[in-house]
């Protein structure tokens, strides 16, 4: 249902973006796109979903050339979880994660290669250059961006090999500096080697977190297909609105499935200088632009 606003009331958004714009300008924020709110899993859709997707995936690009234009750095991370899952799926490959991490074998890694890189990193550079030349896509080889260490999955509080899963041993952000630097949008896919050349999948918010630590960004906003952090998932009478760094890190033992990676991604952003990560429901239109510019906060916020 749209509703229909008042030029008045058109004027008073305008104006509630102000202090913000003033507060942001030129602050690096990373936002981390992942594959749940893009919302399609790959698979094959109906026309209306289709273009409910197209929608969706279109005021995505349109909210992070705002964010540039409005003089703000926007540097994008993107996942793909379930359009790996839909691939592995259609080339007879079984999916399993165990403590949030997909287990990748060599098999499924050029696969992981492919969606992210190939089809998810390029289908979102083509929606945001919609707009003019802004988006380049990186993966985490460019330019050194991202040097890989293999990740176990903890499970029960055990450590279980998930195969080629990285996390990010060190970060050279040089690459997304320039691109910065032009005026221009990075896309950034979490496939990375590590030191001897071996190629790793790193979970997306894992990747973004580190990324907006060593670009020393203001924000890191993570967009998914909850409204944010539940105390007691699924109880969705439980969404907590703003938590601190301790009182998240006592509550990530209790957490399950891809919320696990999520908010250990977020108390590493917090406790590695960045001010403030959220997360924000990507499936609802333009959920970056309201965290970002609106006085009213959405999702969960985690504070130092
Ligand atoms: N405490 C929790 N609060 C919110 N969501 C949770 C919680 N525990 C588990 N989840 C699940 O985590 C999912 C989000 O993680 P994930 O599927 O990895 O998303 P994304 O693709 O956006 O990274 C939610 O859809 C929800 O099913
Ligand atoms: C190690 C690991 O689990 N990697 C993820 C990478 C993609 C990702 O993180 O995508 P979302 O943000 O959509 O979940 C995977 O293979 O699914």
């Amino acid at each position: 249902m749209s509703v229909e606003l008042s030029a008045e009331q058109k004027a008073a958004v305008l104006v509630e973006a102000l202090p913000w714009l003033n507060r942001f300008r030129g602050a690096i924020t990373v936002v981390k796109y992942g594959g749940n709110a893009m919302v399609s899993g790959g698979e094959p859709l109906g026309r209306a979903a289709r273009s409910a997707v197209g929608a969706l995936r279109a005021a995505f690009a349109a909210d992070m050339v705002f964010l540039r234009q409005a003089g703000l750095q926007p540097v994008v991370v993107h996942g793909g979880g379930p359009q790996i899952s839909a691939m592995l799926e259609q080339v007879g490959l079984t999916s399993e994660f165990r403590g949030g991490l997909r287990v990748t074998t060599p098999e499924a890694m050029k696969i992981v290669q492919m969606v992210l890189v190939g089809q998810v990193g390029q289908e979102l550079v083509g929606e945001i250059n919609a707009h003019g030349p802004l988006a380049v896509g990186l993966s985490g080889s460019d330019g050194g961006l991202f040097t890989a260490v293999r990740r176990p999955a903890v499970v029960d509080g055990e450590p279980v090999d998930v195969g080629l899963v990285g996390d990010v041993a060190e970060v050279n952000p040089t690459v997304v500096a320039q691109v910065l630097a032009a005026g221009q949008i990075p896309v950034v896919s979490t496939v990375a080697p590590d030191i001897d050349g071996v190629v790793h999948n790193l979970n997306a918010d894992t990747a973004a977190a580190a990324l907006a630590i060593a670009l020393g960004a203001r924000k890191l906003v993570v967009l998914t297909d909850v409204p944010g952090l539940y105390a007691n998932w699924p109880d969705t009478s439980s969404l907590i609105s703003e938590l601190s760094a301790d009182e998240l890190e006592k509550l990530l033992p209790e957490l399950a499935s891809g919320m696990v990676p999520k908010m250990e991604a977020c108390l590493r952003a917090v406790r590695g200088g960045v001010p403030a990560a959220h997360v924000v429901d990507g499936r609802s239109p333009h959920s970056t632009l309201l965290e970002i510019f609106t006085e009213a906060g959405h999702g969960t916020m985690v504070t130092p």
